[in-house]
């Protein structure tokens, strides 16, 4: 049997669990309530993309936006996961991006309807190399940033996460059981904005990791 490598968890198959809407000021930008508990929604691992290849914009969306946000890779599963043994769930971290087709997602939110067209469609989950939780001795205080052709869209600390790393986990597993694998994408800081065919798009958590991915649109 051969054995899997959790720095290679993009490959396991494992679902991504995404909270939205986990920053106040991002909440304002798009003239959201500020949540009073975790927006919850869900990726499949066909939106996984690793360096080397191109985010597409999907050819029903013409308002593509970038979130930068911090992924967390779960080492040990569990349910009902209490909030003080939490960290000992993590393997460690990616830093990601929730691509999102915001046209369609207002479109969805107008009628009522799940996000899935606008948040899931492949290529929307671009991903760093595995960080072992080693690097990040506080998921609570890292700066992450994003540029679009060498300007810089969105900077923000993970200190101004409405919830934390340790209550999502103990929250989401409460309903959802977690598996080694699993990725948490923590939400994203205010700066999203809309990006086109051939931009470059430069990402990072400061000094741990840095991430570029070019944009092409999907073919029709
Ligand atoms: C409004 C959103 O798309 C929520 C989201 O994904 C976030 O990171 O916040
Ligand atoms: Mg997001």
């Amino acid at each position: 049997m051969t054995s899997r490598n959790i720095s290679r968890f993009w490959e396991w198959g494992r679902k991504i669990i995404c909270v939205g809407r986990n920053y106040a000021d991002h909440a304002k930008e798009l003239k959201n309530a500020v949540p009073t508990e975790p927006v919850l929604f869900l990726k499949p691992p066909s939106a996984y993309l690793k360096e080397g290849s191109p985010i597409l914009v999907p050819r029903y969306s013409s308002n593509l936006h970038h979130e930068v946000e911090l992924g967390v890779v779960i080492g040990k599963g569990g349910a009902s996961i209490p909030e003080s043994e939490a960290m000992e769930h993590i393997a460690g971290y990616a830093l990601c991006l929730d691509m999102t087709a915001r046209d369609v997602q207002d479109e969805c939110k107008s009628k009522g309807l799940p996000w899935t067209m606008a948040k899931a469609f492949n290529t929307s989950c671009p991903v760093s190399e595995f960080i072992p939780k080693e690097r990040i001795p506080d998921p609570g205080n890292v700066t992450l940033w994003l540029k679009v052709n060498d300007q810089l869209r969105q900077s923000g600390c993970t200190s101004q996460m409405i919830f934390s790393v340790p209550y999502l986990i103990s929250y989401i597993s409460d309903f959802i059981t977690l598996e080694e694998g699993d990725l948490i994408l923590t939400g994203t800081p205010k700066g999203v904005s809309a990006v086109q065919e051939h931009d470059e798009l430069q990402a990072g958590i400061q000094d741990v990791v840095t991430i570029s991915f070019r944009v092409d649109r999907q073919q029709l």
